[in-house]
């Protein structure tokens, strides 16, 4: 798997499991084209818009992947990409990751890519949710979710992997990792996510019932940081990143990674094992039929 960036005339080509050490693997390709205008920089893949502002050193994230930001293989490679351009550029210092659908921030990993495929494809699309979290949550830049509608699962951990979430008040919105009721498992460094969060306690009940949150309940557990209007999420990121900002960068970044880097570590060290155990229970039969019946109710709720 590989991406082609494009910025002005030069071009960068990254694989997914090399994205840090900058080698290229020939394959799928997606282009990421970039404008300038003044002082903001806009790019923009078939499913991740990004919109840098280098002179507050703002960057604004968009999901694009209609109809529910799902994250499959291709959404979250140029994920991972758009995040580690801007990790490289020194003119950005902060992101704010939110979405440009209506109603949901994301449906969490595409269950599609965990269904009825080869061994393979599961560790290739494992592996690129490993990526995925080990760049938001070791990201040496400010970050902040701006949960503009319903985030189960997947789409909660991208949130709780950021530095501060604001979600959008409307009471039929949902958060929270709900795995156990699609009857998988979400993995240990979901949970240390979770608990680095709301503490132990809210995890355990949380986890095993596979609890989705109204906004103010997940208030309540300290799973969102802030509540606004709707129409207010995306300006009141813009305001809150700008007061973290006026903390000098190196203090911050040597504070989180202080906090962080265990937890990082724990999945950098088993990695394959990881992996494996993914693909092992995923495979099963019985797991197989539990995500069939889930796309099947999710499909039968429209009719
Ligand atoms: C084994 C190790 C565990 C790994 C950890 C797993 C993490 C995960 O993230 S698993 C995914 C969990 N996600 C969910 O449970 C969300 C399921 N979706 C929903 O609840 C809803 O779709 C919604 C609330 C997000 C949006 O509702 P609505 O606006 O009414 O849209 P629809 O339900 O009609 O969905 C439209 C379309 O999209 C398909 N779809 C929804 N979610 C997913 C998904 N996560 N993956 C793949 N596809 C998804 C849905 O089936 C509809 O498809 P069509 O019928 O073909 O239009």
């Amino acid at each position: 798997m590989a991406a082609v960036l494009r910025r002005g005339a030069s071009f960068i080509c990254l694989g997914s499991s090399q994205l840090l050490s900058g080698g290229c693997k020939h394959g799928r390709t997606c282009i990421l084209p970039f404008f300038s205008s003044n002082n903001r920089n806009s790019s923009s893949s078939s499913k991740i818009k990004v919109d840098l502002d280098s002179s507050t050193g703002i960057a604004v994230v968009k999901f694009q992947n209609p109809p529910v930001n799902s994250m499959s293989l291709d959404f979250l490679t140029e994920f991972v990409i758009s995040l580690e351009k801007l990790e490289l550029d020194k003119s950005c210092r902060g992101v704010i990751l939110t979405s440009a659908q209506p109603k949901i921030f994301s449906a969490g990993l595409d269950i599609l890519e965990m269904y009825g495929k080869s061994p393979e494809h599961y560790a290739e699309f494992w592996k690129s949710v490993q990526d995925i979290w080990l760049k938001m949550y070791g990201y040496r830049k400010m970050t902040i979710a701006a949960i503009n509608g319903f985030s189960p699962a997947g789409g909660c951990l991208v949130a709780l992997s950021c530095d501060y979430r604001i979600m959008a008040d409307n009471p039929r919105y949902r958060i929270g990792l709900n795995e156990t009721q699609l009857g998988i498992v979400a993995p240990f460094w979901f949970k240390d996510t979770m608990v680095n969060t709301v503490g132990h306690r809210t995890a355990e009940l949380s986890l095993q019932f596979g609890l989705m949150y109204s906004p103010s309940d997940a208030l309540k557990i300290g799973l969102v940081d802030q509540l606004v209007p709707e129409e207010n999420v995306l300006g009141t990121a813009t305001e809150t990143m700008t007061k973290w900002l006026a903390i000098p960068d190196h203090a911050r970044e040597i504070s989180k990674s202080m906090l962080r880097k265990p937890t990082v570590d724990r999945l950098l060290a088993s990695r394959d094992a990881d992996t494996k155990n993914f693909v092992n229970f995923v495979s099963r039969d019985s797991i197989q039929k539990s995500l069939g019946l889930y796309l099947t109710m999710l499909k039968e709720r429209k009719e």
